[in-house]
């Protein structure tokens, strides 16, 4: 399998790489937030932008990209919008979804953007296309913050993730139980070893799947999301603490 090459970070080689979220309400927030990013071990930044004030104003969203990007420098930036039902700030009707995540994505400053999955097949292959026209990559992504749907189950949405063109798969699940944390893992690896032609990203959410946001190398999901300040989902680890234990078992595999 490939890794996928966003600036100078190849998710999907080695050990699984940081990605940060920042969740700032007001540009001020979120340009405090990316200033501090040079300081953290991160590789990715993820600009939350369901939770900027002026989100459905595009120009706005595309100027507080401008100076994101001037303030990461060479880290790479992912922009997503979390829909409410997928445990996002907002809802956004699919074509506004869709343009924005197009009109951001030709403006040069950010290196991936997350599409969700559930979207539908047409919107989401469609905005791919245009996206991809901007040399930006794509995660598909879906989210299920209430409980842990069965192993084929999640080896089938990451499955038609890929079908539709994304560059890495991705998917979020909510354990009620410590058999579903396996769950996760086990889909994980069987889509990681039989199926995917891309890296992957998978996470069992809050205290109890902790484990699956520290193991993706064994398992097979090349990027786990780390807090720097307020975290964007249950369970994430901050970053500093996440990289020391990245790199124990690492070097524990080597
Ligand atoms: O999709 C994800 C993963 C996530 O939900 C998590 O559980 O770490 C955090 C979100 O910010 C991100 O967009």
């Amino acid at each position: 399998m490939e890794a996928v090459k966003v600036r100078n970070i190849n998710i999907g080689e080695g050990v699984p790489k940081i990605c940060v979220p920042v969740v700032g309400v007001t540009k001020e927030e979120i340009l405090a937030a990316a200033k501090t990013m040079k300081d953290i071990p991160v590789d990715v930044v993820e600009w939350r932008v369901d939770w900027f004030e002026h989100v459905f104003e595009t120009e706005k969203v595309i100027e507080a990209a401008r100076e994101i990007r001037e303030a990461l420098g060479e880290i790479p930036l992912l922009f997503t919008f979390r829909t409410k039902k997928e445990g996002g700030e907002k809802e956004i009707g699919p074509e506004a979804y869709s343009e924005l995540i197009q009109k951001v994505s030709e403006s040069g400053f950010v290196d991936m953007v997350d599409i969700e999955l559930f979207t539908g097949d047409v919107i989401v292959k469609n905005t791919i296309q245009v996206v991809h026209e901007y040399g930006v990559k794509v995660i598909i992504s879906n989210h299920d913050f209430d409980k842990t749907p069965g192993k084929e189950e999640i080896i089938n949405r990451l499955k038609k993730m890929q079908e539709l063109g994304a560059d890495i798969p991705k998917i979020a699940v909510m354990p009620n139980e410590k058999k579903d944390v396996l769950t996760l893992l086990d889909a994980t690896r069987e889509m990681y070893e039989n199926y995917a032609e891309k890296p992957l990203i998978t996470m069992s959410m809050a205290g109890m799947g902790v484990v699956s946001r520290l193991c993706g190398e064994e398992f097979g999901s090349a990027l786990t999301f780390g807090a720097a300040g307020k975290a964007s989902a249950p369970g994430q680890v901050s970053v500093e603490k996440l990289k020391n234990v990245l790199t124990l078992l690492h070097e524990c595999r080597a």
